[in-house]
């Protein structure tokens, strides 16, 4: 099998990947054309990314693709829908940079109440200015409203408490008994959060749900004054709305994310906002810790073997149901009247004694993926058959661990 690796990942990762017998490609200058034009060459088997963009025109380049592997949370950056219609599994790496994400947030904060960056360039250029940045306010007693409480939110919500912060949070599916688990005061909506904070921070994905969740209306609610943290997807903020808020509610800002970043990883930028004495950016380094990259290396690596072992990829974003199986074939296959049947068929005939079926859908596509539990010699040329059977897009079959004995009494 081949992997793609279409970005920097720690080396270790790579190292794990040979030792484990896969043929490794460590290409992280590629994106776009060349990405496309390389996934056609290699036509390898598993793709790895970091902030590279997947398209469906690259996915379709390499029809051999199985697995991509987003080394991050947010899988944005993927088409994961295009994937699904191609029964490619898309995998993230959730929680591994939560505390990185978390941990720069709070850097932000402190940089706005103690006015840090502006400290420092004063000194660069030989100022000393203690009169002027003697205003901050400080964080213990403070009101943190924290929108979003996966992961990172819920690192965060640990900080807040380390501060002395009270938290008041908005999260979807959050219920009075997690809140109070949690020890944040629920909000009904991500609105009554920015009305009673001192210091608001943004820890969604960007979905079509949440685009623009901190628009006009948000903002005027808000405190005047108070500090706005986005280190999670620039899609969520309207940013006409918050130049509004900077000018009219005295609002300061940190943004990790801003709409139009470079997708270069250095190179010229260019934001209406980038001089703005109430906005600091930094350039999406939520993730970029060593401790973080090392953890997404380890579960890259974690994600290929398993799958590799067992046909099923952790952390899949897209597919509805997982199910461990022993002994198992899988088929990944267009949704189409008449191919699983066709497929039983062929295994019938191979006298495999069926124990489970399963048949996965890609969420929100035509595509499925039927794993098949049995006992029986396996025999290569009935999965060579199923894999010629029209609409059928790739088959693996795996021999697992028997399953241990019971013990006796
Ligand atoms: O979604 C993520 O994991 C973070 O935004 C980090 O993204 P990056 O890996 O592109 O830095």
């Amino acid at each position: 099998m081949q992997v793609l690796i279409a970005d920097k990942l720690e080396a270790r990762c790579l190292e794990a990947l040979r030792a484990a017998g896969l043929i490794v490609h460590d290409r992280p200058e590629l994106k776009d054309a060349a990405l496309a034009e390389a996934l056609a060459s290699l036509n390898p088997e598993i793709l790895v990314v970091r902030s590279t963009r997947v398209t469906a025109d690259m996915m379709s380049a390499a029809p051999a693709l199985e697995l991509i592997i987003r080394a991050g949370a947010g899988y944005d950056t993927i088409d994961v829908a295009a994937a699904s219609d191609r029964g490619i599994f898309v995998a993230n790496c959730p929680g591994k940079n939560a505390v990185a994400v978390a941990e720069l947030t709070f850097g932000l904060i402190l940089a706005l109440d103690r006015f840090i960056p502006e400290n420092v360039q004063d000194a660069r250029e030989g100022r000393w200015n203690k009169a002027a940045y003697s205003k901050g306010r400080g964080l213990k007693g403070r009101t943190l409203g924290v929108i979003g409480l996966g992961h990172i939110g819920r690192e965060v919500v640990r900080r807040a408490h380390a501060f002395e912060m009270t938290v008041v949070a908005w999260s979807r599916s959050l219920t009075d008994e997690m809140a109070q688990a949690l020890g944040v005061i629920r909000k009904d909506s991500p609105r009554e959060v920015a009305a009673s904070a001192d210091i608001v921070t943004l820890h969604l994905a960007a979905t079509p749900e949440t685009r623009h969740l901190a628009n006009r209306d948000f903002f005027e609610a808000m405190r005047p004054g108070a500090y706005f943290i986005n280190t999670s997807r620039s899609s969520l903020v309207d940013e006409e709305a918050l130049a509004w808020a900077l000018e009219h509610r005295g609002i300061r800002a940190a943004l990790d994310v801003m709409e139009g970043e470079p997708a270069a990883k250095a190179g010229p930028f260019a934001h209406p906002l980038a001089g703005h004495p109430q906005v600091y950016f930094t350039h999406h380094i939520g993730a970029s810790t060593q401790q973080a990259q090392e953890a997404i290396a380890d579960e890259v690596v974690r994600v290929i073997k398993t799958y590799l072992e067992t046909g099923h990829a952790p952390n899949c974003v897209n597919l509805e149901v997982h199910s461990p199986a022993t002994h198992l074939l899988t088929v990944r296959h267009l949704d189409k009247v008449g191919v699983l049947a066709s497929v039983l068929d062929e295994v019938r005939r191979a006298n495999w004694n069926v124990q489970e079926m399963e048949n996965l859908i890609f969420a929100g596509a035509r595509a499925a993926c039927a794993r098949i539990r049995f006992d029986g010699r396996p025999d290569e040329t009935v999965v060579q058959r199923i894999a010629a059977l029209p609409d059928v897009l790739a088959v693996s079959l795996i021999p697992l661990e028997p399953s241990k004995p019971e013990k006796q009494p």
